[in-house]
């Protein structure tokens, strides 16, 4: 058997189309067009590349595009500018700050200054916060995005997570601590445990789930023999590993190419919840304008 792809690159290309509508839809109902501002700090190649697909994309759903970029020696206090102006721009309508920032930076206090309503990653505390305190309301406030891309890849494929085991692998802020609070819903209804380095017996949690969400950070963590026959894996997870010849590093992802022989549904690395994940920002943006607009209207 060879699992079925969950093609997150295809996925992508019809949200965004989907937005882009809805964009369009605003800007003819008289609304500004709403914008995505992104932070960039330092000159690390892959933020940057991350930040230039971020931009893309909102450039094909048609969201105005704000950059901001500060040098590697930034200070604290330089971050906060840009957080200020940010919050104060109207036409920003959500933005994300690039992880990971410098260590010079207090990346909490810099989170937690982002404007609730424009926190297009999820990620501010208020709105964790009510992911987890109103974890059967209807979705009022931004979710995160690598978790809503994950949910959101497997229902476009016509899979049902209700009453589904669902074994994450990592802690990390922007998957394993918010996906929990996301898949327990009762719209959703899934059994989460959630495992990470210090898990006992991780080949014992992994044998026994519907879906691994795989986001560790550790290359193949997930091996076929630990993977029950027709799971659902989602690899989610990238790592670089170094050419032992000395050629250039290339990026990995948690599973072994081999877990496809196992899996029924596999999410590949690239080509899954990455591309996803981008279009569920941009959806995060266009809702918060949405919420704008009909907070005007009324
Ligand atoms: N504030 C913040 N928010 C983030 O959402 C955030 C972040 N910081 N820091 C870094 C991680 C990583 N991340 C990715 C997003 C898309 C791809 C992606 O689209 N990858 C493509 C390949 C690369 C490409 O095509 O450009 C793929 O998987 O097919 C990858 C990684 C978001 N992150």
């Amino acid at each position: 058997m060879t699992a079925q792809i969950l093609d997150g690159k295809a996925t992508a290309k019809t949200i965004k189309e989907e937005l882009a509508e809805r964009v369009t839809r605003l800007v003819e109902g008289g609304h500004e067009r709403p914008g995505l501002a992104t932070v960039l700090v330092g000159e690390d190649p892959g933020s940057a590349a991350y930040v230039r697909g971020k931009h893309r994309d909102s450039e094909q759903i048609g969201l105005h595009s704000i950059q901001k970029h500060l040098p590697a020696d930034a200070t604290q206090a330089d971050v906060e500018a840009v957080v200020d102006e940010l919050n104060a721009d109207p036409t920003c309508t959500g933005y994300i700050v690039q992880l990971p920032l410098p260590k010079q930076i207090d990346t909490d206090a810099i989170l937690e200054r982002i404007d609730p309503a424009k926190d297009a990653d999820g990620l501010h505390p208020m709105n964790l916060g009510r992911l987890v305190l109103n974890a059967y309301t209807e979705i009022t406030t931004p979710l995160p995005c690598t978790p809503r891309a994950v949910i959101e890849l497997m229902e476009r494929h016509g899979l049902d997570l209700r009453g589904k085991d669902v074994v994450v692998v990592g802690r990390g802020i922007t998957v394993g601590r918010s996906i929990g609070a996301l898949l327990t819903r009762r719209e959703y209804n899934a059994t989460v445990t959630l495992c990470h380095t210090g898990t006992t017996d991780l080949p014992a949690h992994l044998r026994r789930a519907d879906v691994i969400v795989a986001a560790a950070g550790a290359a193949h963590l997930v091996r076929p023999e630990d993977v029950k026959p027709g799971a659902i894996v989602l690899d989610v997870g990238v790592s670089r590993q170094e050419d032992p010849e000395g050629g250039k590093a290339k990026l990995v992802g948690d599973v072994d190419p081999a877990v496809a022989e196992v899996a029924a549904w596999i999410s590949p690395n690239p080509g899954g919840v990455g591309p996803m994940t981008r279009a569920l920002l941009m959806k995060n943006v266009v809702e918060s304008a949405e919420r704008a607009a009909a907070v005007s209207a009324d």
